[in-house]
């Protein structure tokens, strides 16, 4: 459904002053060609109104010749930011960067919220930003799992489709992503309303089935027939299955990289205003996936890169793989079951 642009300045501000962005204070919105011309009009007109000062830097695309694709997440790592001082120390002297071009998993990011600036991703299209604006109590609801989910020794999902993978915990921190960006040098992704932290290196063992229906990031696409991937200490060991999982293993293969393989952040989605259905009503080139990753009992675990968490792993190639009807254990607690958040678990 097409958004105003009073609709979208709105979302905007309720954002900014979740944000704690005020008068005086110097927000950069990084933009790049393919960033979405109203989400960008409607982030300068709330900043200023706001009472920010307002820099907008415009970054010409990289990689395209090493992507096989166009979505913003199918090649991580380096970004147009890489090798550019400029833009660099534009944003480590801002109080927070709006990134409608996508920093993400990027040593620049680091960087950039090591220096104390707050970076907030939103690179979804409007329809979907102004359907799910962030709230309080999406961060207290988030906040609360999270809580739970730092002190777990040891994450075991099963599925009736035949998951059954065990996930040693307590090496990495718990990231929470709730859609703003309150406290000086958090990252955040408006929209999303979702949790993880990263296995163990080396501790995650057991199968993974990726049953009909469940969703493949950066593909886009619910998968048709199921994929079987068996997990050695850390590393997806095969993919097996049909025309997906032969889809799948090329996709992988492209990047010649052994860390394509490693098991990297694992979680569940927390937001009811994101939805499983919603890919198939979209063009796939107009989204990054946000409901996918972010639609309430989800189990959503990620191949590829742990930089972002403090690990070694950078590899560009990075999945996202939301699967329904699972069951999530932390230690002994059920915090999802058969899909379905179990909140009585976080009180
Ligand atoms: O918001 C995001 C998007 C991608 C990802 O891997 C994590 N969080």
């Amino acid at each position: 459904m097409p958004v105003s642009d009073y609709q979208m300045v709105k979302a905007w501000d309720a954002v900014l002053k979740l944000s704690k962005v005020e008068r005086g204070q110097k927000v950069t919105i990084l933009c790049g060609p393919h960033t979405h011309p109203q989400t960008l009009q409607t982030a300068t007109i709330a900043a200023q109104a706001a009472g920010a000062v307002v820099t907008r830097i415009d970054l010409q695309p990289i990689n395209a010749e090493k992507a096989t694709s166009r979505d913003l997440m199918n090649y991580l790592g380096e970004t147009p930011l890489t090798n550019n001082p400029v833009a660099l120390a534009a944003m480590k002297n801002s109080d927070i960067v709006l990134d409608l071009m996508l920093l993400l998993f990027s040593p620049e990011q680091m960087e950039i919220l090591e220096s104390g600036t707050k970076i907030l991703l939103a690179v979804e299209p409007p329809e979907v930003l102004v359907r799910a604006v962030p709230t309080e109590a999406d961060r207290e609801r988030v906040l609360a799992a999270s809580r739970l989910l730092k002190s777990a020794k040891r994450m075991h999902v099963t599925s009736p489709a035949g998951t059954d993978v065990t996930f040693k915990l307590g090496e990495f921190p718990t990231i929470s992503e709730y859609g703003f960006c309150e406290e000086p040098g958090r990252w955040d992704h408006w929209p999303s309303g979702f949790l993880f932290t990263f296995a163990n290196e080396g501790g995650s063992d057991g199968t993974i089935v990726i049953d009909r229906g469940d969703i493949l990031l950066p593909q886009k696409n619910y998968v048709s027939d199921k994929i079987t991937m068996h997990l050695r200490e850390g590393f997806v060991r095969s993919i097996e299955g049909d025309v997906d999982a032969a889809l799948l293993r090329e996709f992988m293969e492209a990047y010649n990289d052994p860390e394509a393989y490693a098991i990297a952040h694992i979680g569940w989605g927390m937001q009811p205003r994101c939805y499983w259905h919603t890919l198939s009503l979209v063009d796939r080139e107009a989204t990054s996936g946000q409901d996918a990753r972010a639609f309430e009992g989800n189990f959503l675990f990620s191949l590829g890169p742990n930089n972002e968490a403090g690990g070694p792993r950078t590899t560009p190639c990075h999945l996202d793989i939301p699967l329904r009807n699972c069951t999530v254990k932390l230690d002994d607690v059920v915090v999802v079951r058969d899909g379905k958040v179990i909140d009585e678990a976080f009180r």
